[in-house]
């Protein structure tokens, strides 16, 4: 009797990853395809950066253990990019979001709704992370638009793109409570890139629809494919479906910087043709957003983007 092997999520070494700033084809080529058969990949930043350091923890758990009422000043006209928390059926939850995370005037407006006489080392910290992760998700979009031979169009992307940092919390679930930390969903962004403490918990469901569990290197982010990139791609992207499970004891802290394009996506006409059709309309990132109600953010399952954008 044989077995079949797990699948795995793709590690690939962020040196790789910056010697392509001169751009290796066949490297370009691996990024794309993780993204479209997996969605997603981990990258390996040993030896550039700590990643998730104790000073990130130290900085969340500060964050997190401000009073509620404060917490709850985190507001945003766009969904799920606000206060997120003391939702009944996700208990376990809680999540922060910092808006233009990489511009100094964007962190510190939240630094300042937080700590209104200011909180230097949060802001630095948070701001530099953001800066950092913001590089590997240039690097990485400009290796996928070179794969698919559309990289004219990297520099107007990259004047349209904002970062959204959130942050999380999921606490242990007690006996008898759901251990479901975030329902399953893909994300509404066009990139998302997750790091988390040592306490695991994300999982990432595979096209053949069978759950793995991130095993993160020391170091090292996940880059993941949101429902405005795979409508860029006409399709050939995939947005996985991910969720959180919550088992042992230990608190776990998690940080995401999501990319938003700031006014309207265009699948480029170039991966449009007879073996590709069109599958998307050109569509406003935001309005995706505003698409969803509120509650229907958080329903198990169910991207909307094909009622939203799709042809
Ligand atoms: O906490 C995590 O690792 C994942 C969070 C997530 O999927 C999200 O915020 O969209
Ligand atoms: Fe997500």
């Amino acid at each position: 009797m044989g077995f079949l092997a797990q699948p795995k999520i793709p590690v690939i070494n962020m040196v790789d990853l910056k010697q392509n700033t001169t751009f290796g084809v066949s490297a370009c080529d691996e990024v794309r395809h993780a993204l479209e058969e997996y969605g997603c990949f981990l990258v390996d930043c040993n030896g550039i950066t700590e990643g998730f350091s104790s000073e990130v923890l130290d900085a969340l758990q500060n964050l997190f253990d401000l009073p509620i009422e404060t917490k709850v000043k985190n507001i945003s006209d766009k969904a799920y990019h606000g206060y997120v928390g003391q939702i009944p059926f996700l208990p376990l939850l809680e999540s922060m979001g910092i808006e233009n995370a990489t511009s100094v005037h964007g962190v510190n407006s939240f630094t300042t709704t937080m700590w209104p006489s200011g909180n230097d080392n949060f802001c630095n910290m948070i701001h530099s992370y953001a800066r950092f992760v913001s590089e590997i998700e240039e690097t990485v979009r400009k290796m996928v638009f070179r794969s698919f031979g559309v990289e004219k169009y990297h520099q107007s992307y990259n004047d349209s793109v904002t970062y959204l940092l959130r942050v999380m919390k999921y606490r242990p679930p007690s006996a008898n409570e759901t251990k479901l930390g975030s329902i399953s969903h893909t994300d509404k962004s066009f990139i998302s890139i997750l790091t988390q403490n040592q306490v695991k918990g994300l999982e990432v469901k595979t096209k053949d629809n069978k759950w793995i569990p991130v095993e993160y290197p020391p170091c090292s982010f996940l880059v993941m494919a949101g429902d405005a990139f795979k409508a860029w791609s006409n399709d050939r992207v995939h947005s996985p479906y991910h969720r959180v499970v919550m088992e042992g004891g230990e608190y776990r802290y998690s940080i995401g910087v999501f990319t938003y394009h700031k006014g309207i996506v265009t699948v480029p006409e170039e991966l449009v043709d007879n073996d590709h059709l069109r599958k998307f309309k050109s569509f406003d990132h935001f309005g995706y957003l505003d698409f969803y109600d509120k509650d229907s953010l958080f329903e198990q399952e169910f991207s909307h983007i094909k009622s939203y954008c799709g042809v």
